[in-house]
């Protein structure tokens, strides 16, 4: 499931884009079952934690998702600690999730 949305392609962000509605939100959500709908000051977002044997290897992929987020032109908050690298996907322009976080977050998934 996750792998039809990881072969997408993100559509550029604009401010008037539709946010996900409640159907789409849940028919995504089942497509990255590893991914939380978490709500940051009053946003909706999508975060994952990675765990990694060191802090080297956490490194290295925040770096390929960092790579992955250029490519897409769509970026998202890493937080890169000691074995873990947390990703946060959300829409900047619409201030909430678009498809683009969906596709952004199966795409995340195939870099491990
Ligand atoms: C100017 C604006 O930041 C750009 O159009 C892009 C860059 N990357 C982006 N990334 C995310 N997550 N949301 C955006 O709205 C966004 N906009």
């Amino acid at each position: 499931m996750s792998a039809e949305l990881a072969k997408q392609e993100c559509q550029a962000c604009q401010v008037d884009a539709p946010k996900v509605s409640d159907d789409e939100l849940a028919t995504l959500l089942a497509q990255i079952p590893d991914w939380v709908p978490e709500v940051n000051d009053g946003i909706m977002m999508l975060e994952r934690v990675y765990k990694f044997k060191n802090y080297k290897l956490a490194w290295a992929f925040a770096n390929k998702v960092s790579e992955l987020a250029e490519q897409e032109f769509h970026h998202p908050a890493i937080l890169l600690e000691w074995g873990k690298v947390k990703v946060t996907w959300w829409t900047h322009a619409i201030k909430g999730l678009h498809k683009n976080d969906f596709i952004c977050a199966a795409k995340t998934d195939q870099l491990l």
